[in-house]
């Protein structure tokens, strides 16, 4: 299999906090890999030394073959990133927004097609201030799909979407799986996790608790539903 994402002994730190400590992924292509863990566990941190966007202490990232610190630019092209809130001008409307965004990239996706696969067809005309919050959350996602990446970064993926608009977009990430696309998550949403991740990684202050499938957690805790199990990997009264 294919490796897009490849992390070892990744290390950063930000004054006296252990952010992200000596990190160990590998991610296949078309794979759905979700990072876990409760706020401050260092997701976002891992998330950035990915993109390049940070500069780790120590370790090595590739992605795409490629070390993000060197070739941002390239890398821009083929990846996509959901920002959870983004510093748009008030008065943007969705379609001038996707085309500014589309415009930044050679390879970029019909956008058209996109809002329509995510229920925002309707909404071409108005005002992004004017959307509600699951229907900004889900043009955040369309925005990270028009440069038609090879890899796409998801931040809390359907945090504020109603229980079809998750469900939708389960599907619709479904089918860009089942075309190679890798998809890298954060969630704090265990069905959600269970229903689109092929591997996970939990995180606790930084380092990685848990690395492996669903399944496989469960498993090896004394537990029979995935968010039980989950809670007992993060709970550290519980496990003593
Ligand atoms: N710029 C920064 N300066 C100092 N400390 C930081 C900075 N960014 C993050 N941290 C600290 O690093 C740790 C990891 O933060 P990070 O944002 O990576 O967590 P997270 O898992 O993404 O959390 P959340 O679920 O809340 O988004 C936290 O203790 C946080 O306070």
């Amino acid at each position: 299999m294919e490796t897009t994402i490849k992390v070892e002994n990744l290390s950063k730190s930000y004054a006296n906090v252990k952010a992200v400590d000596h990190l160990n992924l590998s991610i296949c292509r078309g794979e759905v890999f979700g990072l876990l863990g409760a706020n401050g566990a260092g997701k976002s941190t891992t998330i950035e030394c990915i993109l390049g966007t940070k500069k780790q202490d120590s370790g090595t990232v590739s992605i795409l073959g490629m070390d993000p610190q060197k070739e941002r630019k390239k890398l821009f092209e083929k990846v996509g990133v959901q920002f959870q809130e983004a510093n748009y001008q008030e008065k943007i409307r969705v379609s001038e927004l996707c085309e500014v965004t589309a415009s930044l990239y050679k390879t970029a996706k019909e956008y058209a097609s996109l809002l329509h696969q995510f229920g925002l067809s309707d909404k071409l005309k108005s005002y992004v201030s004017e959307l509600s919050g699951g229907q900004k959350q889900r043009l955040f996602i369309v925005l990270a799909l028009i440069p038609n990446p090879e890899v796409v970064f998801l931040d809390e993926l359907t945090t504020g979407l109603d229980a079809r608009a998750r469900r939708d977009v389960w599907k619709s990430l479904a089918d860009l799986k089942a075309k190679g696309l890798t998809i890298l998550l954060t969630s704090h949403f265990m069905d959600e996790v269970e229903a689109l991740c092929d591997n996970i990684m939990i995180l606790k202050k930084g380092s990685s608790i848990f690395y492996g499938t669903v399944q496989e957690a469960i498993a090896a805790s004394p537990h029979k539903k995935f968010e039980d199990a989950y809670l007992w990997y993060t709970d550290e009264e519980e496990r003593r």
